[in-house]
């Protein structure tokens, strides 16, 4: 597959440009995220199955490929949903690797508890300090490590727990990692950044 440039505005011509600056004022954050927000997921439902298929298979081959998971024995990860960059090959994969996967569960206050994909049973908002690597979802990052999740805030208290040392990469599609210079996502102090992405076609190294 070939490499797609990050995203520019030109790239982009979906979303409202203006959702993609930052200001100091809180409320203007928020709003500018919920835009993004709506934008990015009008474009996912617009992906088709087949589509959708591709990405899931594409994000396995991408992430077997990368270095940060050579020799992990426990990651944390997501049961993908509709929309979402697929991570079902990629956990089936991890599963034959005999890897210890940690998914989230949803507690009542917005916060995360983990439970063993092939153990179920909660563990504890803190089990997730005790991982090698931490693949989170988003629907947008920037270059320079920002992140978009999905206005819940989980995993901004989820990563509040992970060691400085373990490396966090989020799963995008192409078009939704964007250029840091260009088009920087709006954060606010509690927003956590990541390490690393992968998306269909490749991982990289953020500037975090
Ligand atoms: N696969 C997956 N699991 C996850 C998350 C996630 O983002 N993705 N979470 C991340 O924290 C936590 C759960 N929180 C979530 C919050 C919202 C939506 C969601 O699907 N929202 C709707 C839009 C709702 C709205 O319009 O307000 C959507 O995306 O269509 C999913 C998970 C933990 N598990
Ligand atoms: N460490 C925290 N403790 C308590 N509340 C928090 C924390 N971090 C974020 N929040 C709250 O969660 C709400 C949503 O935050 P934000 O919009 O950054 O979510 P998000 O990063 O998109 O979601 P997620 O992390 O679930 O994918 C905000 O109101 C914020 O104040």
């Amino acid at each position: 597959m070939s490499t797609p440039p990050v995203t520019t505005p030109a790239a982009t011509p979906g979303l409202a440009l203006d959702t993609l600056s930052v200001t100091p004022d809180v409320l203007e954050v928020e709003a500018r995220k919920h835009r993004l927000r709506r934008g990015i997921r009008s474009r996912r439902l617009d992906r088709d199955t087949g589509s959708a298929r591709a990405v899931d298979t594409a994000v396995a081959r991408v992430l077997t490929g990368c270095p940060l998971l050579a020799g992990v024995h426990r990651v944390a990860c997501y049961t993908s949903r509709p929309g979402e960059p697929g991570t079902r090959e990629l956990l089936a994969e991890l599963e034959r690797h005999e890897v210890d996967v940690l998914l989230p569960v949803l507690l009542p206050d917005g916060d995360l508890d983990w439970e063993l994909d092939r153990h179920p049973g909660p563990l504890g908002p803190d089990a997730i300090a005790a991982v090698d690597l931490v693949i989170v979802p988003a629907l947008a990052v920037d270059t320079a490590g920002r992140r978009l999740g999905q206005g819940g805030g989980s995993y901004d208290r989820a990563l509040g727990r992970v060691p400085a040392r373990v490396p966090v990469l989020a799963v995008v599609h192409d078009d939704e990692l964007f250029d840091a210079a260009v088009t920087p996502l709006p954060t606010l102090p509690h927003d956590r950044p990541v390490q690393a992405v992968a998306t269909p076609s490749r991982w990289l190294w953020l500037a975090a």
